[in-house]
C-alpha cells in the first residue's frame, strides 16, 4: 500500500515547487492505508492546520488518481514516540523479517526509534555538552561505562534527540541488537493492556530480552504503583545481564514527586547528566541547521533574532522556523529581519519586550553595588570586571546587539573583549554553581 503513497509523493514532487515540497511534503509520515481511508501523520499542529488549508485537497486527489480509489484524508500530529519502526501490538508476535528497498534487513528487534534523530543532527554546545559527551559514551561502549544513564531538562531541550541518537548509534555499530524507546507513558500503556489481556509474560519476555532499553520521561511513571513495580523488575532483570539502561525526565531524580525511592536510588546508581536552557550560539547553529535540513534561507541577522527572542525551548524556536519559511514560501519573499518582526510579531512581543543594554546594565550594576560607569570603565579591579563579564554576557542573550554593538556601550570596547568576557562568563558558570545562580536571578529579574 505504501507504493501507493511513494507514487503520490513523486506526483507532488513534479507538481510543486521544490522548497513547497520540501517544507511541506516531505516530512509527512504516511500512517495507514486502509480500504478508502488514508491516515497521515504531521510533526505539530501548525503544521497540520497548514496542511489542511493548503494542501490536503491535492494530495487527497493526487492518491485517489493513483490509487484509483476516491479515499478520504485523515490528518493527525505524530507523537515522537509514533514515528516508530515495525512495532508489533502487544500481544501481536513479531514482525518477520522485511526487506528495506535498498536491500537490507530491518532488525525487527528495533522498537519505535526515530531515525532522524542522530547525533549528526544534535548540535553541541555548553548547555548539553556533558549530556552529549555521556550519551556518546553510552553508545560507544554500551553497558559498560555508565550504567544506567539518566538526562534530565528542560522541556524541549533535546532529551527526546539525544536518547534516540543513543539508539541509532548503537544500532549502527550492532546492527543486531534489540534496541527499544519507549516513553514511560506507552509503557504503562503496554503494561496496562497486557495485564487486561492476561499477556505479562509477553510483555516481560519482550522488555527483558533488550539490549538497550530507552525509556523517555520517566517522570510519569511516578505516583503509578503498579508500573513503577513492573518498570523496577524490567530495569533490575537488564542491569543483571548488564544491559544498557537509559532514561530521561524533566526532573532530578531526587526531585520527581511519588518516584519510589529503590526506583530512584537505582537511577542514581551510574551517571546522572542534565541539559541546561541553550545559549544564544548553540539556538543560532540548531537554528541553522534545520533551516537547511528544511531548505528555507535563513539570513544570519534572523537566526540572531529568533535566537534572541525564544527562552530556551528548541521546539518553539523550530516551530517559528517554520512559520517564517511556511510565510517566504507561500509570498516567494526572501526571509528578513523585517519581515520575521512582522510575521512573528504578535507571538513574540508577547512573549519578551526588548531589553535594552542600559537596562541590563543598570541591574546588574544595582546588584553588584557598584555604578554603571564602572561597568564601562576599564578598571581591572576584581571586583569590578565579574559584573563588568555578567553585564556583557547578559546583553548578548537578552538583546540582539552584536559584539562591536555590545563593546560600543561598554565604553567603547573592542568585539574581541566582549567575546572573550562571555566566554569567561560561562566557563565560571559551569564550574561555579553560585556564580550561576546569581546570573539565573538577575537574568529573572530582568525579564519579568
Ligand atoms: N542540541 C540540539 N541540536 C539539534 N536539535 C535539537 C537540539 N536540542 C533540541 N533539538 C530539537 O528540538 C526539538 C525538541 O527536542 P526534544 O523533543 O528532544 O526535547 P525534549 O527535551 O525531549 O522535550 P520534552 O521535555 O517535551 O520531552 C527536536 O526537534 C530536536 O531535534
Amino acid at each position: 500500500m505504501s507504493s501507493i503513497w511513494q507514487e503520490t509523493l513523486e506526483k507532488l514532487q513534479k507538481d510543486l515547487n521544490p522548497q513547497h515540497f520540501s517544507t511541506w511534503i516531505k516530512p509527512i509520515r504516511l500512517v495507514s492505508i486502509e480500504r478508502d481511508t488514508v491516515r497521515i501523520a504531521v510533526p505539530n499542529r501548525f503544521f497540520l492546520s497548514w496542511i489542511r488549508d493548503n494542501y490536503a485537497d491535492l494530495i487527497q486527489e493526487t492518491l485517489s488518481d493513483i490509487g484509483a480509489v476516491s479515499y478520504q484524508l485523515q490528518i493527525e500530529v505524530a507523537r515522537p514516540d509514533e514515528e516508530k519502526q515495525d512495532e508489533p501490538a502487544p500481544g501481536k508476535a513479531a514482525p518477520s523479517i522485511e526487506i528495506k528497498r535498498s536491500g537490507t534487513a530491518v532488525n525487527p528487534g528495533v522498537y519505535n526509534l526515530n531515525r532522524k534523530y542522530t547525533f549528526a543532527s544534535f548540535i553541541s554546545g555548553s548547555s548539553n555538552q556533558f549530556a552529549y559527551a555521556a550519551a556518546r559514551a553510552v553508545a560507544s561502549n554500551p553497558a559498560t561505562t555508565y550504567n544506567p544513564l539518566f538526562i534530565y531538562g528542560g522541556v524541549g531541550l533535546g532529551k527526546t534527540h539525544l536518547i534516540n541518537a543513543i539508539g541509532n548509534a548503537i544500532l549502527e555499530e550492532n546492527p543486531d541488537m534489540r534496541v527499544c524507546y519507549y516513553t514511560s507513558e506507552k509503557f504503562m500503556n503496554e503494561l496496562i493492556n497486557s495485564l487486561r489481556y492476561a499477556k505479562m509474560d509477553e510483555f516481560r519476555k519482550k522488555f527483558r530480552s533488550m539490549d538497550v532499553l530507552l525509556i523517555d520521561d520517566v517522570q510519569f511513571i511516578a505516583g503509578k504503583e503498579r508500573t513503577q513495580e513492573e518498570f523496577f523488575h524490567t530495569f533490575n532483570s537488564l542491569y543483571e545481564s548488564h544491559k544498557q539502561i537509559v532514561v530521561t525526565s524533566d526532573k532530578f531524580p531526587k526531585e520527581i514527586p511519588g518516584l519510589e525511592e529503590r526506583l530512584r536510588s537505582r537511577f542514581e546508581w551510574g551517571l546522572i547528566a542534565d541539559i541546561q536552557a541553550p545559549d544564544v550560539e548553540t539556538k543560532q547553529a540548531i537554528l541553522k541547521m534545520k533551516a537547511e535540513q528544511n531548505g528555507i534561507d535563513l539570513p544570519e541577522n534572523v537566526a540572531l533574532f529568533l535566537a534572541n527572542s525564544v527562552s530556551s525551548n528548541i521546539r518553539e524556536l523550530e516551530g517559528y522556523l517554520v512559520r517564517l519559511g511556511a510565510y517566504a514560501s507561500l509570498t516567494s519573499t526572501p526571509i528578513t529581519l523585517a519581515m520575521a518582526r512582522e510575521v512573528l510579531k504578535n507571538i513574540l512581543v508577547e512573549k519578551r519586550r526588548e531589553l535594552s543594554i542600559e537596562e541590563i546594565q543598570k541591574t546588574v550594576a544595582t546588584h553588584f553595588g557598584i555604578k554603571v560607569s564602572d561597568l564601562k570603565s576599564a578598571k581591572r579591579l576584581k571586583a569590578l570586571v565579574l559584573p563588568r563579564q555578567v553585564a556583557m554576557y547578559l546583553c548578548r542573550q537578552l538583546t540582539s546587539c552584536s559584539y562591536p554593538e555590545i563593546g560600543e556601550k561598554f565604553g567603547g570596547k573592542d568585539h574581541s573583549t566582549i567575546i572573550h568576557a562571555i566566554k569567561k562568563i560561562e566557563s565560571k558558570m559551569a564550574e561555579d554553581m553560585q556564580l550561576s545562580a546569581t546570573v539565573a536571578s538577575i537574568r529573572s529579574s530582568l525579564e519579568s
